[in-house]
Order: C-alpha cells, then sequence, then structure tokens
C-alpha cells in the first residue's frame, strides 16, 4: 500500500471488493434500521437490555478483525476507487444516509435521499448541521469535476430559509464560477414545495494537489 495526499493505493481486486460490498453494504443498512429502531422503538426496558446484549455480542464479532484507523479513501491499478467510511457517502458507514448522488455531467449533480428519525433537530425537522453535511459533500463531488481533481471545501455559506421536513428531499449542486484553484459552487436542499437550504461555497485545489 502506498499514499497520495491521504488517498491510499490498495491493491485489492475489483470482485474481491464486490465480494466485500455484498456482504457490509447491507450490514450498514441492517445497522441504520437498528439506529432508528433504537430511537423508535417503545418496547419495556427489561427488552431493551435483552437488545443490548444481543448488539454488544455482534460488536465483539465484528472486532475480531478491524483496520487500525478510519477506513479511508482507497483505490486499486483496476481504476476503482472506494470511501466505505465517508460520512455522507460512505457504503459500511451507518451513520451516513447514504447520499447516493447522480453526476448529470462535470460541474451538475443531484441526489435524493430520505431522512429519519436519526437526522431531527428541531422537532420533525432536520437537524441544520446534517443539512450543511450533506450539502458539503454534494457540493465537494461537483468542484472535483467528476473526479477529475482534489478540491477541499475552503468556505462555506447556509442560508436556512425554512425548516427542512424529516422525509424524502433533493439536492442540487452546480459549479458556479472558477478562477485559479477557486471553485464556487451554489445548491439547495429542499423538499417537494422547494428550497428549504440553499448554500454557496468557495472549494479550493489544495497547492499540494496541482
Ligand atoms: C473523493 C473526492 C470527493 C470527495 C468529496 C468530499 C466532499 C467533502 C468536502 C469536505 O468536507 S473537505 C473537508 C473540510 N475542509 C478542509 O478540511 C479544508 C482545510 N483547509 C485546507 O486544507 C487548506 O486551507 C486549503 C486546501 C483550503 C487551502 O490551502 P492552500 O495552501 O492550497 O491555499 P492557499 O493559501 O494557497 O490559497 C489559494 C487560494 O484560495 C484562497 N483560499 C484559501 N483558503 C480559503 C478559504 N478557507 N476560503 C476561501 N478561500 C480560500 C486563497 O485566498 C487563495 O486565493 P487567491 O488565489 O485568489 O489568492
Amino acid at each position: 500500500m502506498s499514499e497520495f495526499g491521504g488517498f491510499i493505493q490498495d491493491e485489492v481486486a475489483n470482485d474481491e471488493l464486490d465480494r466485500i460490498e455484498a456482504a457490509y453494504g447491507p450490514l450498514a443498512a441492517a445497522v441504520r434500521e437498528l439506529v432508528d429502531a433504537t430511537i423508535r422503538s417503545t418496547v419495556p426496558p427489561e427488552e431493551a437490555a435483552l437488545a443490548l446484549a444481543e448488539v454488544e455480542a455482534v460488536v465483539k464479532r465484528l472486532r475480531a478483525q478491524q483496520m487500525p484507523g478510519p477506513a479511508g479513501v482507497r483505490f486499486n491499478s483496476e481504476g476503482r476507487a472506494w470511501n466505505w467510511g465517508n460520512a455522507v457517502v460512505g457504503l459500511r458507514n451507518a451513520i451516513a444516509p447514504p447520499l447516493e448522488i447522480v453526476h448529470v455531467r462535470s460541474g451538475l449533480a443531484h441526489a435524493n435521499v430520505d431522512l429519519g428519525a436519526a437526522y431531527e433537530g428541531p422537532p420533525g425537522l432536520v437537524h441544520g448541521g446534517a443539512t450543511a453535511l450533506l450539502l458539503d459533500h454534494i457540493m465537494g463531488e461537483t468542484a472535483a469535476a467528476a473526479f477529475t481533481r482534489v478540491t477541499f471545501t475552503g468556505t462555506l455559506t447556509m442560508v436556512y430559509r425554512r425548516g427542512t421536513p424529516l422525509g424524502p428531499l433533493r439536492l442540487d449542486a452546480r459549479i458556479d464560477r472558477e478562477e485559479g484553484r477557486k471553485v464556487w459552487v451554489v445548491a439547495s436542499i429542499g423538499d417537494e414545495e422547494g428550497p428549504t437550504v440553499e448554500a454557496e461555497g468557495i472549494f479550493i485545489i489544495p497547492r499540494w494537489a496541482t
């Protein structure tokens, strides 16, 4: 394995990646269900205590073999890249919705997502930090121009127009303009009635990546 600016070259073959994803993708989806069930369960405390013992057994099973740090962003020479731990799109991260981003073309993207009880801030509404998290990510991927370059969030501005209801939502992002190593991206998240949060960000191609 070797590293480039934190990106790790890891020669796992594509068919082995498929096998891992086929097992861990559904596992992460089940853990997402577990998170939602834990928030919304009304079973008596004795039942919750039994569930705790079962969850602890699962954690022990998974801890039997662990990587030393976070999952990182990895790629192989077969042209595959994977970021299983990413907080927004990570296939193996139950905290990630996960957002499935459609890149219409370089610099233009959208996504649909359904946010449940785990993303609540004000009653019935999405936490403002959660909308910022999702917007930051789709904007970052959009700035990266179809993954042809590395960009980091420099400045991010959010305008919260009205509360974002939990449930089905849509995100849109596009590159507005560029100047040198700076890329301005505009984006929004909203429901069927239109945008609830509008964002503008300056994404920087870092000096080390040029
Ligand atoms: C797998 C690929 C897809 C992944 C998508 C991921 C989406 C998620 C996006 C993120 O959340 S990234 C994580 C959050 N961001 C960071 O952690 C960034 C931390 N900051 C840095 O790493 C550096 O400060 C940064 C790369 C942003 C800039 O460092 P540089 O040394 O390359 O910048 P430099 O000082 O040379 O400035 C270059 C230009 O950018 C401008 N600039 C620098 N920092 C800025 C800033 N923070 N905001 C606005 N503009 C900024 C700076 O004024 C200058 O403008 P001019 O060319 O006009 O002079």
